[in-house]
């Protein structure tokens, strides 16, 4: 494992058989430095992300973006497709309050950026509550995304293309390791890599599987944190397109890193979502060094009850 971000990399593959990744696999100790560079390069580059995406999710994912470095721009009419999507650098699409408008509009949306040689990510919000939803997601996964992330009753149900019975709607009823074996089968189907998020966050190619620890109980408390997590994974791989795996993995911890030290200052959900972009926005390497010193000295004690920090420190 990773001491600085909590990433493990996992070869997951039956005894006796080399796993074949899609892309080089970085050594163990290479991917805390990975991250902060890749949001070093999205900071630079401020890549154009679309969105079309729920309506409770727009703030929050838009802010998250923007505190990123990224540029949001929420999109969806069916009529501006043709003349925004192709100069996006990325696509995010979420089905979270799904109609049949929106579901044209993400159809097309997807089918553009596809064609513009565009990556674009699919969130398959509550694909276990209707058909409606189920069929949407296995048609959109016809247009190929590069980077599925669900939860795990979500990633669940879309690896067997049938609702699962046991699911509340868009929170999910399983632990993300459950999910591991579906993710791998999903992500070989569709050719995406596929991002399991809980709470530790699974990551697979369909060959290996990577693990990120980062984040906190509290961040699944704010509703839409994994709707801009999967739009922040559309950041990340939009200026890593040929590594997505990795890429993905890096968005996932770096939220993580985020939570954890917006946690730090919040009192509860309401103040962690302010605290968390406030967190995201400027954070690199250093600034976490200092507030590890900061809280070690001033604050609650438990910031020594985290990887993240406890790592972060005795890898320095
Ligand atoms: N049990 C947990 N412990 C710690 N962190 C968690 C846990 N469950 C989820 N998370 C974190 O919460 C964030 C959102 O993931 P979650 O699985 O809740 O997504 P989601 O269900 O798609 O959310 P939403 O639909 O509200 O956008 C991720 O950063 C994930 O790592
Ligand atoms: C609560 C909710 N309902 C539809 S989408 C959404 C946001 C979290 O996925
Ligand atoms: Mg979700």
């Amino acid at each position: 494992m990773d001491r600085q971000t909590g990433i493990t990399a996992t070869p997951n593959a039956p005894a006796g058989k080399i796993p074949q990744p899609s892309e080089p696999l970085l050594p163990d100790d290479q991917w805390g430095h990975r991250a902060w560079e890749l949001l070093q390069k999205l900071r630079l580059r401020a890549p154009l992300i679309q969105c079309i995406t729920n309506v409770v999710s727009m703030d929050l994912m838009a802010n998250v973006l923007l505190a990123a470095g990224a540029s949001p721009a929420m999109l969806s009419s069916i009529d501006e497709i043709s003349d925004f999507t192709p100069g996006v650098d990325a696509l995010c699409i979420n089905i979270g309050t799904l109609s049949e408008d929106g579901l044209a509009s993400m159809r097309a949306a997807a089918a553009t950026a596809a064609a513009a040689g565009r990556p674009w990510v699919l969130d398959p919000v509550a694909v276990n509550a209707s058909d409606f939803r189920m069929e949407a997601c296995l048609g959109l996964l016809e247009l190929r995304p590069a980077v599925i992330r669900g939860n795990a009753s979500e990633i669940l149900g879309l690896a067997s293309a049938r609702r699962i019975r046991n699911s509340k709607g868009v929170d999910s009823s399983h632990q993300s390791f459950d999910a591991v074996e579906a993710a791998k089968s999903l992500s070989r189907s569709s050719g995406a890599i596929v991002a399991v998020s809980g709470d530790v966050d699974y990551i697979t190619d369909g060959h290996v599987v990577v693990g990120a620890r980062n984040g906190d109980y509290m961040v699944q408390k704010i509703t839409a944190t994994g709707c801009a997590i999967t739009a922040l994974i559309a950041a990340f791989i939009s200026v890593e397109p040929l590594r997505a795996l990795e890429a993905t993995a890096c968005a996932l911890s770096i939220f993580g890193v985020a939570a954890e030290l917006g946690m730090e200052m919040a009192a509860g959900p309401a103040s962690l979502r302010m605290h968390l972009i406030d967190s995201l926005d400027g954070l690199n390497e250093d600034v976490l060094v200092f507030f590890f010193f900061f809280f070690f000295f001033f604050g609650s004690g438990a910031i020594l009850g985290k990887s993240l920090w406890a790592s972060i420190f005795i890898y320095r």
